[in-house]
C-alpha cells in the first residue's frame, strides 16, 4: 500500500510553499499526497500580495471527506491563517490517531503575515498538545515562548518552552541563525529535535542559496512522509533533514525575489 499523507496548508500561487511544497514533497518521497486548504494566497518570489481564508465549514468537510474514506497513515499543518480555523483544526487532529507534523506558520520569508496575532494562543492550546513533532522557526519559537535564540543553548532552552506545550517531540530550525562562521552553529544549518529525554542535534552546511522558499513546508512534510511510512521520529527527522539539504541546494531562481527549493533534486 502506498502511505497516505495529508497536508492541511495554505495555498502558494508561486509553487514554492504552502500545499503546493508540500505535494510536491511528498510525490518526490513516495507517498500519496491529500490536502485540505485553510486559506488562499496570491504570493511570488517577492512576497504575499493577498490571502484569503476558507469558511470553517469547508475546512472541516475536507478533512472529513479524506479521513473517512481514504483515511491518512500522517498528517502535516502549516498556515492556518485564524484562530478559528486553528481551533477547528486542532480538534479534527485531536479525533485522528495518525501522528501529526505541526508547522506552526506565522510569516511567510518576506515578513507577511499567515497567522493573526490573537491566534497565537489557540496554537499553544489547542494544536501544539495534538502534535507529534512541532517545527518552529527561531522567530516562531520567540513568538510562541517569548524565548529569544541566539546559540544553540537558546536552542535548547526554546525546545523545553516548546514541550510544556504538549507536543511529543520538539524540532527546532536554526536556519534563521547568523552564519557566522565564529559562533555557535557557525557555518552549519543546526536543527534540535528532543523529546526531553533524547537530544538529535542535525547538522548539515549552511548553503550560500538565497532560494530558500519553501524550506519549512518542505521538511515538515518530509517529516510527515517519513511516519507514514513507519520510520520513528529521529528517523524520520534525519531523513527529512537530508531531503530539505539536498533541495535548498539545488534552490532556483524564479521571478524577481526569492526562488524555490527545488523539490524535484533527487531526480535531476
Ligand atoms: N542556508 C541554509 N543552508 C542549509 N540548510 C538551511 C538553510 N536555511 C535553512 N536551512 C534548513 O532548512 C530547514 C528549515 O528551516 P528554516 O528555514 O529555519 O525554517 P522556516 O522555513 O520555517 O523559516 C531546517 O532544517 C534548516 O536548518
Ligand atoms: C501558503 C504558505 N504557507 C507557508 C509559507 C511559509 O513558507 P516557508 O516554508 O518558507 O516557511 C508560505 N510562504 N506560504
Amino acid at each position: 500500500m502506498i502511505p497516505r499523507v495529508l497536508t492541511v496548508a495554505g495555498s502558494d500561487s508561486g509553487g514554492g510553499a504552502g500545499i503546493q511544497a508540500d505535494l510536491k514533497t511528498m510525490l518526490a518521497l513516495g507517498v500519496h499526497g491529500m490536502s485540505v486548504i485553510t486559506a488562499v494566497t496570491a504570493q511570488n518570489s517577492l512576497g504575499v500580495q493577498g490571502a484569503w481564508e476558507l469558511p470553517v465549514e469547508a475546512v472541516r468537510a475536507q478533512y472529513r471527506a479524506v479521513v473517512d474514506d481514504i483515511g491518512v497513515q500522517a498528517v502535516k499543518t502549516g498556515m492556518l491563517s485564524s484562530a478559528a480555523l486553528v481551533e477547528a483544526v486542532a480538534e479534527l487532529l485531536a479525533a485522528t490517531e495518525a501522528p501529526v507534523v505541526v508547522d506552526p506558520v506565522g510569516v511567510s520569508k518576506h515578513g507577511d503575515p499567515l497567522l493573526a496575532a490573537e491566534a497565537l494562543d489557540s496554537v499553544r492550546t489547542r494544536l501544539l498538545p495534538a502534535a507529534t513533532v512541532a517545527t518552529p522557526n527561531l522567530d516562531e519559537v520567540t513568538q510562541l515562548t517569548g524565548v529569544l535564540v541566539e546559540d544553540e543553548d537558546g536552542m535548547r532552552r526554546a525546545a523545553g518552552a516548546i514541550l510544556e506545550f504538549g507536543p511529543r517531540w520538539a524540532l527546532i530550525k536554526g536556519g534563521h541563525l547568523p552564519g557566522d562562521p565564529g559562533r555557535a552553529g557557525g557555518n552549519q544549518a543546526v536543527d534540535l529535535l528532543t523529546d526531553g529525554t533524547e537530544e538529535h542535534w542535525l547538522r548539515a552546511p549552511r548553503l550560500d542559496n538565497r532560494h530558500t522558499h519553501g524550506t519549512g513546508c518542505t521538511l515538515a512534510s518530509a517529516i510527515a512522509s517519513g511516519l507514514a511510512r513507519g520510520l520513528a521520529v529521529p528517523e524520520a527527522v534525519r531523513a527529512a533533514k537530508e531531503y530539505v539539504t539536498g533541495a535548498i541546494a539545488a534552490g532556483f531562481a524564479l521571478g524577481a525575489g526569492i526562488g524555490p527549493v527545488d523539490h524535484g533534486w533527487r531526480f535531476r
